[in-house]
Order: structure tokens, then C-alpha cells, then sequence
């Protein structure tokens, strides 16, 4: 898929429809949702268009790689998520899809997160499509956690090897904390709580989607045990991450006048510290699908 094949997916209108083309249009709604967030800016030293953030191993090309490399993979989790499977199968999908997006990458971990979440969701969608029930984000959150909970949970029992040496168990032992499994498990009660709910506000109150978008990521940034900020930052750097969050919207948050200059010294000071709030961001897109899913089927 050429970048303006991708732009154009993730621009494209989705409209109700009916079974058939279901997959394609979950598929087409987690891309649009995780380019929306990709190009979204500011946003404080996470990867935006005219920057890399903290980042010295990746930037907006990385990501739009990265989203060209996943392209065929919501399509075919919704298609499996049709049968009920359990999640052996979904986890065959995902497995094969990060290593897609390595080598479109070079090796870096753009989209780890959201491989497993919005995968996750693109599946409930198409298991609730093909029990004939109307998509709507909590049901779909719900269906997540009542079907694969119990199973993602399990793998934390007892984890792969590979697992064992990834960021998020290595904090989640060192800190205590949960993360990307334990927020699926759950339901996505974070973006059901803090991040819908900001976006909603924020987009009814002023129509701009973008402005929209930011407050849910500060929303979600104030509220969540990020484990990229305690992996980059310890205990200190997720803490500063997460009163920077609650300044932002304690004074107003997107709806302040000076929003844009307040969110640009914020980027600046979690570039200074070398901090990205990477769970955040894929909770956002999670968020951003979340808005649009309601009557896609
Ligand atoms: C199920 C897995 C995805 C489990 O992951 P695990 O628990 O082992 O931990 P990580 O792999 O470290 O975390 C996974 C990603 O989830 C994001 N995340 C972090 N905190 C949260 C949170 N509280 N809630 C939700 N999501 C969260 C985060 O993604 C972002 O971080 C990426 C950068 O991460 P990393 O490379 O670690 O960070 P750097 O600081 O850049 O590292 P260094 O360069 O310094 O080393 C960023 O791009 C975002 O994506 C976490 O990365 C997984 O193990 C798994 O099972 N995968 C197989 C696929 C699968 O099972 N699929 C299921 C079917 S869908
Ligand atoms: N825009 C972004 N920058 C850095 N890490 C991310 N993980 C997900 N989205 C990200």
C-alpha cells in the first residue's frame, strides 16, 4: 500500500454496512484510528510528524511503515474473531504481525502495543457482528475482557521467554504495576473512562477532532500507570509525566487559550527527561476507535 493508499484509508468515511465487507471496515477504522494518532502533534515526547520526540530510533516514517506493514492484519483478526476462537488463534495473527511490522521498522517496536489492543478489539467486533449484535464501544470492550481475559491473564502466569525479557513484564515486576495485558483483561477501562469520555466532551463542545484528540491523550496520560514512563523514568519519571497531564487540564485543558503553547513546553519537558508516554498513545488509539465504532455494523 502506497502512503497515499494509506492516507486515503485513513481519511476514508466509514458508513454503516452489512457482514460482508465487516472485516475490511473494522480493519479500515483500527488503521485510520492508529494514523490519526500517529499524526497527531503536539504530543509530549511521543512521535510526531515534524518530530521524533523522545525517540532516537524512530520517526513519522517509521510509523507510516509500520501501519503499511499492518494493513492486512485488523482485517484478517476481525475475520477470525467471527469464529468465537479462543485466543491461541488471535495470538498466531499477532505474533506474525509484529514481525511484520519489525521488518518494515528495522527492529523497532512502533505498534507492539497496539497489535495487541486494537487486534484484540477488531475480533470482538467481528465475534459480536457474527452473533448479530449492533457494535458499540463498550459492548465491544466487554466482549474482549469476557472472552480472552481469563486466557491473557493466564499468560502472565507463565510467560514465554521472550516475554519475560520485554518492557512491560520487566516493570511490571520491578514496580508492581499492571499494563497493556491487564488493561485488556479489564476492558479497556482506562479508554472507556478517561480518554471516550474526554473526546466526546471535548468534540461536542467545540467539532474540532483534533483538539479532541489531545484531551483524551492528556486524560488518559493523567490517570494511567504508563509502563513506558516507568521503564524510561522509574517511579519519578511516571509521576512527572502524570502531574504534567493534570496541569494541562486543570487549567482548561484544549479549551484554554494558550492550549497549544502549555502542550509544546510540556513536549519540551518530557524530551529533556528523554520520557514517552507509549502506553498513553496506544490507548488513544484505542480511544479513536473506540468513537467510531458504534454502528459500523
Ligand atoms: C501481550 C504483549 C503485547 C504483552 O506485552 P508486555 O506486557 O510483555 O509488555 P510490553 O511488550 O512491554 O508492552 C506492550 C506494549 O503495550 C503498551 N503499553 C504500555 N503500558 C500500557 C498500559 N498501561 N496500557 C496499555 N498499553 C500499554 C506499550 O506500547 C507502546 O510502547 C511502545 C514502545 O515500547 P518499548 O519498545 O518498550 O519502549 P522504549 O522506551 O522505546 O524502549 P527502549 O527503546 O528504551 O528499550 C510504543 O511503540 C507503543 O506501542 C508497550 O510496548 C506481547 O508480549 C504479546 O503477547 N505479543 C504477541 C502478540 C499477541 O499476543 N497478540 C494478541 C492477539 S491480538
Ligand atoms: N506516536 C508515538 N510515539 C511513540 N510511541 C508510540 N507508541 C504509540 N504511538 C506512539
Amino acid at each position: 500500500m502506497s502512503e497515499s493508499a494509506l492516507l486515503a484509508t485513513a481519511s476514508h468515511q466509514l458508513e454503516p454496512g452489512d457482514m460482508a465487507d465487516l472485516p475490511a471496515r473494522i480493519g479500515r477504522l483500527a488503521i485510520r484510528s492508529l494514523y490519526r494518532e500517529a499524526a497527531l502533534s503536539p504530543k509530549p515526547g511521543l512521535v510526531c510528524p515534524d518530530s521524533p520526540g523522545s525517540h532516537d530510533d524512530m520517526d513519522f516514517v517509521t510509523f507510516v511503515r509500520s501501519l503499511q506493514a499492518l494493513r492486512d492484519y485488523f482485517p484478517a483478526i476481525a475475520e477470525c474473531g467471527q469464529q468465537a476462537p479462543a485466543l491461541a488463534p488471535l495470538q498466531a495473527l499477532g505474533i506474525a504481525a509484529e514481525q511484520r511490522m519489525l521488518t518494515a521498522t528495522g527492529g523497532v517496536n512502533t505498534h507492539r502495543g497496539a497489535i495487541f489492543n486494537l487486534g484484540l478489539l477488531c475480533a470482538a467486533g467481528g465475534l459480536l457482528a457474527a452473533a448479530g449484535e449492533r457494535l458499540e464501544a463498550a459492548a465491544v470492550c466487554r466482549t474482549v475482557s469476557e472472552r480472552w481475559g481469563e486466557e491473557i491473564l493466564d499468560g502472565l502466569a507463565a510467560p514465554s521467554a521472550a516475554d519475560a525479557a520485554s518492557n512491560g513484564l520487566v516493570v511490571a515486576r520491578r514496580y508492581g504495576c499492571g499494563g497493556a495485558r491487564q488493561e485488556a483483561a479489564a476492558g479497556f477501562p482506562a479508554a472507556l473512562e478517561l480518554g471516550l469520555p474526554a473526546y466526546r466532551r471535548i468534540l461536542t463542545e467545540t467539532g474540532d477532532s483534533e483538539r479532541a484528540a489531545i484531551q483524551a491523550l492528556f486524560s488518559l496520560m493523567a490517570g494511567l500507570d504508563d509502563s513506558n514512563l516507568l521503564w524510561r523514568g522509574g517511579r519519578q519519571g511516571l509521576s512527572f509525566g502524570r502531574q504534567l497531564a493534570a496541569g494541562f487540564l486543570a487549567v482548561g485543558g484544549v479549551l484554554a487559550t494558550d492550549w497549544r503553547a502549555h502542550a509544546v513546553a510540556i513536549d519540551r519537558a518530557f524530551v529533556a527527561r528523554r520520557l514517552s508516554p507509549g502506553g498513553s498513545a496506544d490507548l488513544l488509539g484505542v480511544t479513536l476507535f473506540l468513537a467510531e465504532v458504534d454502528g459500523l455494523y
